[in-house]
């Protein structure tokens, strides 16, 4: 059976991954209206997304870092499901969320949560704090009570004959107390009433005429209840009353509060974890700063009690110095209630902070995963090495690295570079076997080409600059020379110069493909087989300067080209 022919109730994990993801895929289609289609406009795939490999283990936390574009957030919201996947897998504690419907569905929304980059646009600014942190539990109805689960006393009693005690638990106590295998047990005691037991109960029968919710509790933080010499004790999240009738003792547990105020004592509860406080669930988002906000957004991501979260640029918004205080809160969180994470961010010291693996996307793709410090210490891809320059050096060896930085913009996902996408900024670029050339003199030679290939050249500009000047002599010499000119500034060594000038002259002579074909000789092999991620490497990287998986192999020998093994 295939990923896509899985059946949704299947939850058979591959091994012990929270999340599994395997060849996610999201394009978007421009030109595509049916007025376009009427116009014979062809659909343009912008593929924002395009065959990602990933796990992430339970309590992880893994980095998704790259620039601007590269299609972190789109990788983000369509394993999550917020978006629908052009082709792809992604697997959640085994069953594959594309296909889950239903209560299974509803399950997945609860259990996978995301936290927005912007706090600012994120809020609703017409609901109060403790409104937007209550929504998520109002939409899925939380509290759930599940059917199905059984629940049971535990009682032990002091001074009382066990034999006489009844215990009757409300179906519904599973709602606050989480059942295991099945069933809800809850402990209740029962014990005779002492002197000091009765005072209490006086006391906490003034206070609950006050607010029976808010004060029924003792200082060991159980529900009490007594009648006449008995007394029974539960959790202090429950209800508990005591009827002794004769020989008989008859206790009842319940949650004895509605829904709302559940909720409301749970986001409550939340505010007071990220740090707000719970007199602030009247505020509105404008009383609050952007860290603050970001908490917010934190209590409202954990209302659910997701294992899952995504967390999308979650400090970029935000000032620096409070940039670490999140990062901070997170970390906490993720300890306290065992969350996943998958972290978003362009920002490498943000990754540093919080990443145990980081996987480093270009354009659509992974081109780099491994654990956080071989990352930041050895990196293997040129584009995390050239993404590393922009972070600040934590030690010498760091410092002492020889790198050059990244230069131009990322591609358009709508026609990405063939071969390795990063081939067009890569400093590396490997020449082929016939080609002895410096990097700088090859990649002066690819952009000439490239120009070439674009019809990118204006020979007519030339001409008539060339037509201004008062020289002698041929004229197709003067226009080539000063297209050479404007093409590039370095020096380039012979034979390279004279093989880009008859390329140039061919094209001032209108022959375009003869020039191309002058210049055919520097393809690359980088522009002509896509590296990939060996699966079985512990540090992969999407380099064919690096280990690569047999069928990438293979194609390197089939192609035209081959590896300079001198430049590898
Ligand atoms: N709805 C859409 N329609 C068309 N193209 C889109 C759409 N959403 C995103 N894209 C394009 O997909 C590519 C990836 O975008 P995405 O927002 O996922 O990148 P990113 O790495 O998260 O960048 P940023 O940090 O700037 O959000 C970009 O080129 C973007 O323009």
């Amino acid at each position: 059976m295939t990923d896509t022919e899985e059946t949704a109730g299947e939850a058979v994990p591959e091994d012990g991954s929270l999340l599994q993801v395997r060849n996610l895929t999201k394009y978007f289609y421009e030109q595509d209206t049916l007025l376009d289609r009427l116009f014979g406009e062809e659909p343009v795939a912008v593929r924002a997304v395009d065959g990602l490999d990933f796990d992430i283990e339970r309590g992880e936390t893994l980095g998704l870092v790259g620039e601007s574009g590269c299609g972190k957030s789109t990788a983000g919201e369509t394993l999550l499901r917020l978006q629908q996947p052009t082709d792809g897998v992604v697997r959640f504690d085994g069953q594959n969320v594309y296909e889950l419907a239903s209560a299974d569905l509803d399950r997945f929304r609860r259990n996978a949560q995301i936290v927005f980059q912007d706090p600012f646009s994120s809020l609703d600014p017409r609901m109060t704090i403790g409104e937007t942190v209550k929504q998520p539990l109002d939409v899925h109805d939380w509290p759930l009570s599940d059917g199905e689960v059984d629940t049971e006393a535990s009682v032990t009693t002091d001074g009382i004959d066990p034999d006489v005690v009844s215990v009757s638990i409300a179906d519904d106590v599973d709602k606050i107390v989480p059942p295991e295998d099945g069933t809800v047990t809850v402990q209740v005691e029962v014990s005779e009433n002492s002197e000091e037991g009765r005072a209490d109960d006086r006391r906490a029968d003034d206070r609950r005429a006050d607010d029976r919710r808010a004060d029924d509790r003792r200082a060991d933080d159980r529900r009490v209840d007594t009648d006449g010499d008995v007394r029974a004790s539960v959790q202090e999240d429950l209800f508990i009353e005591v009827a002794a009738n004769g020989d008989a003792v008859d206790v009842t547990v319940t949650i004895d509060r509605s829904d709302d105020e559940l909720r409301r004592e749970r986001v409550e509860w939340l505010l007071d974890r990220v740090g707000l406080s719970e007199d602030q669930f009247d505020r509105y988002p404008h009383e609050f700063s952007g860290g603050q906000r970001q908490r917010v957004g934190i209590a409202r991501a954990l209302a659910l009690d997701p294992e899952f979260v995504v967390l999308d640029e979650p400090t970029s918004a935000l000032d620096v110095s409070v940039q670490a205080q999140i990062l901070n809160l997170l970390n906490e969180l993720q300890a306290e209630f065992g969350l996943t994470y998958l972290l978003i961010s362009h920002d490498l010291s943000v990754i540093r902070h919080i990443c145990d693996r980081v996987a480093v996307m270009y354009l659509g793709e992974i081109v780099e995963i491994a654990p956080s410090e071989e990352i930041f210490t050895q990196p293997q891809h040129p584009y995390t090495e050239a993404l590393l320059e922009s972070v600040p050096r934590v030690d010498t060896d760091e410092r002492d690295r020889d790198i050059e930085t990244l230069s131009g913009d990322v591609p358009s996902p709508r026609d990405p570079p063939s071969g390795c996408r990063f081939r067009t900024r890569c400093p590396v670029v490997i020449p082929p076997e016939s080609v002895d050339v410096d990097q700088v003199s090859y990649r002066t030679v690819l952009s000439v080409r490239d120009r070439i290939r674009d019809r990118d050249i204006d020979v007519e500009g030339a001409r008539e600059l060339v037509g201004q000047e008062a020289s002698v002599g041929n004229v197709d010499e003067r226009v080539t020379e000063r297209i050479l000119e404007r093409l590039f500034d370095v020096e380039l060594p012979e034979p390279h110069r004279e093989r880009v000038k008859d390329a140039v002259e061919a094209v001032v002579d209108d022959d375009w493909e003869r020039a191309e074909s002058e210049l055919s000789a520097y393809r690359s092999i980088c522009e002509v087989v896509s590296p990939e991620l060996h699966p079985e490497a512990d540090h992969p990287a999407a380099c064919h300067r690096r280990k690569q998986p047999s069928e990438v192999r293979t194609a390197v020998e089939n192609a035209d080209v081959s590896l300079d093994e001198t430049n590898t």
